[in-house]
């Protein structure tokens, strides 16, 4: 996929034809916000979306240093017209029009914290952001990146209800980086090429909440049970892991945009009609008995075409689903509480 978003030529017909599942010159015109665009992820994500052929018009909004970021972005030679939007005031003209708001707007962790610990700060960012969304672009695809995400897509669902506005179809939490991080640890350890690596990753985005299922994992290896458990544990902290290392800096955000720019453009190419763009990510379901969870979905031309279920899980998987049932309940309980007061 980067290898398409990263074709050289700066013309979109010319880009089109190398599209991977387009059959025809023309590529619709798409609008990408993203909120948060100044930030740790914003802006290696804004660059990332800036190289993807598939967007004609990139929105940047944050409460800060937006011009600069738009100004620096805009001078790459793809698709894209840019442009900044800064402070409150303006979110309403950020947004309007939007096919695709993607939110990396909120704090980050510090060593020591959970991603709940961040609730406090982050539920009110997504709320007024989700009021907004409701106001100026209500049937925008919404990716969530903001943490706790299993907290923050429920908010988000709460405020569209409210507004009249809600289609589960299109809010997802965005559990993309659960999935690289399943990937490449297990490429390393089954020896197998990395590129070639599939593993889902279902269930939500905290702790023991992210179940990778390594039993589903292609190409498949003969990794003995405590080497599995290991790559489990290693999925689970895969942000803890980057928390500690940058020791204070905050979180991932290199990785954490390369995922957010893989997801996007899964949704952009579900838009446009690409058959056959399946993806795991946290939205509402009936898979399980919980009303959100992550798990490979079906992206089509109004969101979410379907949501796929668990498969054969091996026991160990099951004992894991089980284990998180109730974290998971709490933490959509949540959200919806604090979206309701
Ligand atoms: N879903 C996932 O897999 C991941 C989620 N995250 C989460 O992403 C979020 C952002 O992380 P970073 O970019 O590292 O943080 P950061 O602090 O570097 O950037 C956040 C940006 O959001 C902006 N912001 C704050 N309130 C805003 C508002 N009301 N409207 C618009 N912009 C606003 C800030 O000005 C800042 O530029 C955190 O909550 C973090 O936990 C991080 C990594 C992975
Ligand atoms: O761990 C964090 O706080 C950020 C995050 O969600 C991740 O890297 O998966």
């Amino acid at each position: 996929m980067l290898r398409s978003m990263l074709v050289r030529s700066a013309s979109p017909v010319k880009q089109g034809l190398l599209l991977r599942g387009y059959a025809s010159e023309s590529i619709p015109n798409r609008k990408v916000v993203i909120l948060g665009a100044a930030g740790g992820i914003g802006q290696p994500l804004s660059l990332l979306m800036k190289l993807n052929p598939l967007v004609s018009s990139l929105s940047l909004f944050d409460l800060a240093n937006t011009p600069g970021v738009a100004a620096d972005v805009a001078h790459i030679n793809t698709r894209s017209q840019v442009s900044g939007f800064m402070g409150d005031d303006n979110l309403g003209k950020a947004l309007e029009g939007a096919d695709l708001v993607i939110i990396p707007a909120g704090v980050p962790r510090k060593p020591g914290m959970t991603r709940d610990d961040l609730f406090n700060i982050n539920a009110g960012i997504v709320k007024n952001l989700s009021i907004a969304i409701a106001k100026y672009c209500p049937h925008a695809l919404v990716n969530m990146i903001s943490n706790p995400v299993n907290s923050t897509v429920p908010i988000a669902a709460e405020v569209f209800k409210k507004a009249g506005t809600y289609d589960e179809k299109k809010l997802f939490g965005v559990t993309t980086l659960d999935v690289v991080r399943a990937k490449t640890f297990y490429a390393g350890k089954a020896n197998v090429p990395v590129a070639e690596v599939n593993v889902p990753v279902v269930g939500g985005h905290a702790g023991i909440t992210i179940l990778p299922l390594f039993s589903q994992a292609s190409p498949q290896a003969n990794l003995s049970d405590d080497l599995i458990k290991a790559l489990t544990k290693r999925t689970q902290d895969g942000g803890t892991e980057v928390v500690e290392a940058k020791a204070g800096k905050g979180s991932a955000t290199l990785s954490m945009a390369y995922a957010g720019a893989l997801f996007a453009d899964a949704c952009l190419r579900g838009l446009n009609g690409v058959p056959d763009v399946v993806e795991c990510s946290f939205v509402q379901s009936t898979i399980t008995d919980l009303p959100f969870f992550a798990s490979k979905v079906r992206l089509g031309k109004n969101g979410v075409e379907e949501v796929l279920d668990l498969g054969t899980l091996s026991d160990f998987e099951k004992e894991g689903l089980e284990a998180f049932k109730a974290e998971l309940k709490s933490s959509i309980e949540k959200g919806v509480k604090f979206a309701n007061q």
